[in-house]
């Protein structure tokens, strides 16, 4: 290096030295304003909610769309989504349930809504989770939905028929699922542990590089890397968090049979949110047992001109072989085609109870 390139890069140290002290400044301005906040809407109501999902998305979505470069949209907002959950953090201490043990993806995909400034709690359940946040133990709850190869988790959507909850938010998760052991070689494997879902999503990977090796279901990918960790000859399919936590190796990286594996999360809270401007209502409907009743459930979507972006029918668990409908749309109940739409279906369905309108995810 000549003494010319050493005179550049302490220039340009200085420079990134001076504005660190900036960026420093700014967000401590930022923070003083999120102080303000708090305060106005302390003084407007004794029960005032600190978090606002559609104030959060708005902000995420106006640095993702005008982030200058060179830095990646996706990386900048995530920078953002953490200086915010500082913020809100001096506002309010949040506290989020999640399925747990720590190191699940559904703790992952809490903290990627949330940021790190929340305190996430580790459940055993998806009931728990709800209960949790139910009893007001907990402010909100993250719970797993649907997975792009495996379909809807069944356990999440019945639960909605008995809670007074509602869905303020959705999270997506790209998912990575390694083989991680105390091991070597895949040589020495002879018991692999994992969630039922994350054994189905890798069956293709298992079935050729595993094929004689014994496949238990646990309760969570962090509960077989629990497992694992303390039995010699075994491994675990889970996370890298959870890898990291139980101190296991990866033997074998990206083991999905599906390269763009992802699963959608719901946060629950006592409320829905505001509108955002680009949002999704997921709703709880019944037919009455009559001909056509499945038309008349969906003709006022068309009417209005609402799309729909899933129906999923489960039993109704009141009455045997009658169903109801999980119906996520597009837009917010506050809407005009939505409440369009909802008003009409309110005088054709047995049952409409809209589970909650929430910020489509922005990152
Ligand atoms: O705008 C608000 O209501 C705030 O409380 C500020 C702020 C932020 O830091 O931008 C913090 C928390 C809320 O969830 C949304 C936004």
């Amino acid at each position: 290096m000549s003494a010319g390139d050493e005179t550049t890069l302490a220039d340009i140290r200085q420079r990134i030295d001076s504005l660190d002290a900036q960026i420093m400044a700014l967000i401590s301005d930022r923070a003083a304003c999120a102080q303000e906040v708090a305060r106005i809407k302390r003084e407007a109501d004794e029960q005032a909610e600190f978090y606002r999902p559609e104030r959060e998305a708005q902000v995420l979505r106006r640095i993702h769309q005008s982030n200058p470069g060179p830095l990646d949209s996706e990386e900048m907002t995530r920078l953002f989504r953490e200086i915010m959950s500082a913020c809100l953090a001096l506002e309010q201490q949040l506290s989020v349930a999640f399925l747990g043990p720590e190191g699940t993806f559904t703790q992952a995909a809490a903290l990627k809504h949330f940021g790190h400034s929340v305190k996430t709690v580790a459940m055993s359940a998806i009931d728990e989770v709800f209960r949790e946040v139910e009893s007001g133990s907990a402010h909100y709850g993250v719970v797993p939905i649907e997975n792009s190869t495996e379909g809807v988790v069944t356990h999440t959507l019945d639960r909605f028929m008995q809670s007074p909850l509602s869905i303020c938010g959705e999270v997506e998760l790209r998912i990575h699922h390694h083989l991680l052991s105390t091991e070597r070689d895949l040589a020495q494997v002879e018991r692999v542990y994992s969630h039922q879902q994350s054994l189905a999503q890798c069956r293709e990977w298992l079935d050729a590089r595993l094929s004689h090796v014994e496949r238990v279901a646990v309760s969570s990918n962090a509960e077989a890397a629990r497992r694992s960790a303390r039995e010699p000859g075994t491994a675990a399919i889970a996370s890298e968090a959870a890898a990291e936590l139980y101190g296991l190796g990866v033997l074998s990286a990206n083991i999905e049979d599906s390269p763009d594996n992802t699963t959608r999360f719901l946060v629950i809270g006592p409320r829905s949110s505001g509108p955002s401007g680009h949002d999704k209502t997921t709703l709880l409907l019944s037919a009455r047992n009559r001909p056509g009743s499945l038309f008349a459930l969906l003709s006022p979507f068309a009417n209005h001109d609402v799309s729909l972006t899933r129906i999923e029918s489960r039993p109704s668990q009141c009455v045997n072989w009658e169903y109801v409908f999980f119906i996520d749309i597009v837009g917010h109940a506050a809407d005009p085609p939505v409440a369009g739409a909802l008003k009409e279906l309110r005088e054709a369905a047995e049952l409409v109870k809209v589970l909650g309108s929430y910020p489509k995810a922005v990152l």
